[in-house]
């Protein structure tokens, strides 16, 4: 799990290390140049040129030792210092003054073409207003070149904290960040004009002061986290999983998410659904039971069945959609039992403002950008402008687990423990997939059934959500993301997570023969 911070958060740990830790700040610059330097070494030949671009701040003071550094192992690099001396930060004037100690060359005009890597430290996370002028001039200069791009601490022009581009951007292959991933990098368009990311430690460590909430990127290493299927368990034992899904000419949704939440390992699955979808459901998937019958003693039979709740995919909005929806929330929740609460539950949600009653810690709320928009009243682009804010806020405010889906989703709960998901790609954007991901939510609840520590329900929805674009990728493996849909996402679970099941087995019972 990596930690990943704002702009405004980067540099308060940036100031507690220099002032309450009292690492100098030129040492704190030495290591990150080092770091910089290594990345470069490794994907620059010794005849190649480098041209380092600078700006007046600290980033730029980056930008001037990682040159030195290069020139004294005899790299051809040239610096280019874009700003006004008057400006210089006091580490930026220190650097110049060492570099011009080693005679590192400079150039005033440089002929762009001629080199091969360009190192981007025009502007770091100090970067606060819209970049125009001449350095907006400069960084397209350094974009229309064919060299290989790095970005020092961030791309210039990228807000640190959004992933906007404020007026222009460096759009770099490599960005070496230093101490923390930074949020703006996670977000598109940032996480695009940053390519390939290494988070380089430089000294600078988390400390105990609140500077704000903390968010995490979970990575492949966390789904270790996943408990093992128990030797000695039974279907029920892995857990039984009702959906309150599908409704007149919408089965399909209903079908995706009870086959997400078997694949994903539940042992058993009912769908509550209309009598049309029985036989579509059942001749889909055999696996599933169908009840289509609504009345109070059915209701409680399939309540005191389940360990887990789906409501919503392909529910409809009808009075009667909301009807089932209201009575399986309402029981549900009063029964202590995890919910899922998607798509058309969403938006009767929406519709019904006063359910929010009926939402708990244990509830999960998947809305996606225009679900959101329909919850909140917010508009997308104000919801893009912060998703972590809204996510974060809206599980303040109903005391549930807020997956606010996007290219970036963030799940946040009502705790403060907030993650950015990184896992996942464009084909993942098509009809069907947000289904997927509501069963395999509630199938990863059904894993901690059995165990002794149970996660923060945060922690389990996100690592649900980081599995669902795990298996949007080996879809894209296998079907390309133009061509994947909903069904290779399907697929692709028993496969993902059977590479994290040999590990734990092999683990638990040594190596299987
Ligand atoms: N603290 C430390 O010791 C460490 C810091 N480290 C490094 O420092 C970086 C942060 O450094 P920083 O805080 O100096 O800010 P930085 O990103 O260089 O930008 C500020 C400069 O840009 C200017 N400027 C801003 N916006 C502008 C615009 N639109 N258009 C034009 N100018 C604009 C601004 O000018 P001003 O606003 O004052 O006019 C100022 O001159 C960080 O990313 C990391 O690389 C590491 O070495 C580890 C130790
Ligand atoms: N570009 C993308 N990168 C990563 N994940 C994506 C991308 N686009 C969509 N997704 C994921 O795919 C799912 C789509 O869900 P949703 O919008 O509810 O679709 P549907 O309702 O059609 O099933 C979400 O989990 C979302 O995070
Ligand atoms: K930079």
């Amino acid at each position: 799990m990596k930690k990943v911070v704002t702009s405004k958060e980067m540099a308060s740990l940036d100031a507690y290390t220099i002032h309450d830790v009292g690492i100098p700040s030129m040492v704190l610059m030495e290591r990150a140049a080092l770091a910089v330097a290594a990345q470069i070494q490794k994907i620059s030949a010794d005849r190649e040129r480098i041209l380092v671009v600078c700006g007046n701040g600290n980033n730029g003071g980056d930008g001037v030792a990682v040159a030195r550094l290069l020139y004294l192992k005899g790299y051809h690099v040239d610096l280019f210092l874009t700003g006004n001396s008057q400006k210089y930060s006091a580490q930026m004037a220190q650097q110049i003054q060492i570099a011009r100690h080693y005679h590192v060359p400079e150039v005033n005009n440089p002929t762009w073409h001629e080199y091969t890597t360009i190192v981007d430290a025009v502007f770091g996370v100090g970067l606060t207003r819209p970049v125009e002028g001449r350095y907006k001039e400069i960084i397209q200069r350094m974009n229309e070149t064919d060299a290989k791009k790095v970005a020092v601490d961030i791309p210039s022009g990228l807000d640190g904290s959004t992933g906007r581009v404020l007026g222009t951007a460096f759009c770099a292959d490599l960005t070496v960040t230093f101490a923390f991933m930074k949020q703006g990098m996670c977000f598109y368009p940032g996480r695009s004009l940053s390519g390939k990311v290494v988070v380089a430690d430089i000294g600078i460590y988390d400390y105990p002061g609140n500077y704000g909430r903390p968010v995490w990127q979970l990575e492949r290493e966390d789904m270790k986290q996943l408990p093992q299927r128990v030797p000695w368990g039974n279907k029920g034992t892995f857990g039984k999983v009702l959906l309150v899904a599908g409704s007149k000419g919408m089965c399909g949704a209903a079908y995706f998410a009870a086959c997400a939440a078997l694949n994903t390992g539940a042992g058993m699955v009912k769908v509550q659904t209309v009598e049309e979808n029985r036989i579509p459901l059942q001749s889909l998937l055999p696996e599933a039971m169908v009840e289509s019958v609504f009345s109070e003693e059915i209701n409680q039979q399939l309540l005191s069945w389940c360990d887990v709740l789906v409501i919503g995919p392909g529910l409809g909005c009808q009075d009667e959609s909301r009807e089932r929806a209201n009575w399986f929330l309402a029981h549900g929740n009063q029964a202590g039992k995890p919910v899922i609460l998607d798509a058309d539950g969403l938006n009767l949600l929406s519709m019904n403002p006063g359910w929010k009653r009926y939402l708990k810690g244990n509830t999960v709320l998947t809305p996606h950008m225009g679900e959101m928009g329909r919850l909140t009243g917010l508009s997308i682009s104000e919801l893009k402008e912060d998703p972590v804010g809204a996510a974060s806020d809206y599980a303040k405010e109903t005391g549930a687990v807020c997956v606010l889906k996007d290219a970036g989703t963030v799940t946040a709960g009502c705790r403060d423990e907030i993650y950015i998901n990184m896992s996942g790609n464009a084909g993942m954007a098509a009809a069907g997939s947000g289904d997927v991901l509501s069963g395999m939510l509630a199938g990863v609840f059904c894993m901690y059934l059995n165990n002794i520590k149970v996660p923060d329900p945060a922690r389990m929805a996100a690592l649900g959500v980081f599995l669902h674009g795990l298996c949007g990728d080996r879809a894209a493996d296998a079907a390309g993301t133009r061509g994947m849909n909903a069904r290779n996402i399907l697929d692709a679970i028993p496969l993902v997570l059977r590479d994290f099941e040999t590990g734990n087995r092999e683990e638990h019972y040594g190596k299987i023969q």
